[in-house]
């Protein structure tokens, strides 16, 4: 059995794996327009297997994002492959690309699905970072609406208190997703905010505490300062915490996402990436651009504005929704 077989096999296996792919193949629908559809048109114009198909290959891959790095990588794996298997004709080499995909995600152990570092009956803090405008607090709602739905008891603390309307913002999201939020006035200290945060969860025998911060990048100085200020206070006040530190890159911004990663990670120690929006962007290699440039895994996506749209990261539903058109084409 070839790849994309064992792959839409592995999403008919039950109900919950058939809704995790129609999420992916409906949310990437513009990045599989680009991605399969530029792929369909290279092995219709190619058909063998040559330098020049590589070529060309590798500028489908780089203008998806993927990341010049990764993309070399991939294409130097892919010749490997197609000599072994001695693969002459292009339209056989769609089965590689799709497992090397994947491969290139996961690296050895393909079946890792890295979900969030939680703490079982004791509180696990997980602090969410990010500049303004990415989706941060939506993100945040729709996390906390996931938890509250597993069981878990969620508190929201709203440490943005820099972004006029971000309290509200969250406050509103809290509500939609049935969680308290505990805030301050606008313009307070951060740090103080997730002190009361704590200590409400604490109170509340919460099991989860999701906390917002302000994503000013003007000045990485400053950036920092208050990060490891407020990390300082959850180290202090919750042994082993923060279980997570989040970052969230919005898909649609392309590199400027990979550099807000660079530098968010060189402010502070960035466990996974929360990434929106992948719905809206033609350009979904970025998710592989940034798991080989970075080392950091993508734990999340967006795909949509609903509240059931975020998606735990999924590097076979991820190249499903990348190629699920040709899989439907083999039925
Ligand atoms: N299509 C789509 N829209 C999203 C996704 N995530 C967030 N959005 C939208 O992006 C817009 C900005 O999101 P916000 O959460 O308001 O931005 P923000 O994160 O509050 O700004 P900060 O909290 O300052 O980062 C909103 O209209 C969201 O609905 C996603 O995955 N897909």
């Amino acid at each position: 059995m070839g790849f994309m077989d064992k792959l839409k096999n592995r999403f008919k296996q039950n109900e919950k794996a058939e809704e995790v792919s129609t999420k992916y193949k409906e949310g990437m629908k513009k990045s599989r327009q680009t991605f399969s559809g530029r792929i369909n048109d290279l092995i219709a114009r190619y058909r063998k297997v040559d330098e020049d198909f590589f070529e060309e290959l590798e500028e489908v891959l780089i203008s998806a994002d993927v990341g010049v790095t990764t993309v070399m990588d991939l294409v130097e794996e892919l010749k490997m492959e197609v000599k072994r298997q001695n693969i002459k004709d292009t339209k056989d080499i769609r089965e590689v690309i799709s497992e090397k995909l994947v491969e290139i995600y996961y690296g050895d152990d393909d079946e890792k699905i890295e979900g969030l570092n939680l703490v079982e009956n004791e509180l696990s803090v997980i602090l969410v970072v990010g500049v303004n405008g990415v989706g941060k607090t939506t993100s945040i709602g729709k996390l906390a609406n996931q938890l509250k739905e597993q069981g878990k008891k969620v508190v929201l603390a709203a440490g943005d208190t820099f972004r006029a309307g971000a309290i509200e913002q969250l406050e509103v999201w809290g509500e939609r997703a049935g969680v308290d939020v505990i805030k301050q006035g606008a313009g307070s200290d951060p740090a103080a905010v997730i002190f009361d945060g704590i200590k409400a969860a604490k109170a509340r025998n919460a099991d989860v505490l999701i906390c917002d911060t302000a994503g000013r990048l003007q000045n990485k100085v400053n950036l920092m300062n208050e990060l490891s200020k407020v990390k300082r206070v959850i180290e202090r006040e919750v042994p082993n915490a923060p279980h997570e530190v989040l970052l969230v890159l919005d898909a649609t911004t392309g590199q400027n996402a990979l550099n807000q990663a660079k530098t968010f990670s060189e402010a502070t120690n960035v466990s996974g990436i929360v990434l929106t929006k992948l719905d809206g962007t033609a350009k979904g290699g970025i998710v592989l651009a940034i798991r080989k440039d970075l080392n950091i895994p993508v734990k999340y996506v967006g795909l949509g504005e609903k509240i059931e749209d975020l998606q735990e990261f999924n590097a076979h539903a991820f190249v499903y929704g990348l190629f699920a058109d040709m899989l439907e084409d083999t039925e």
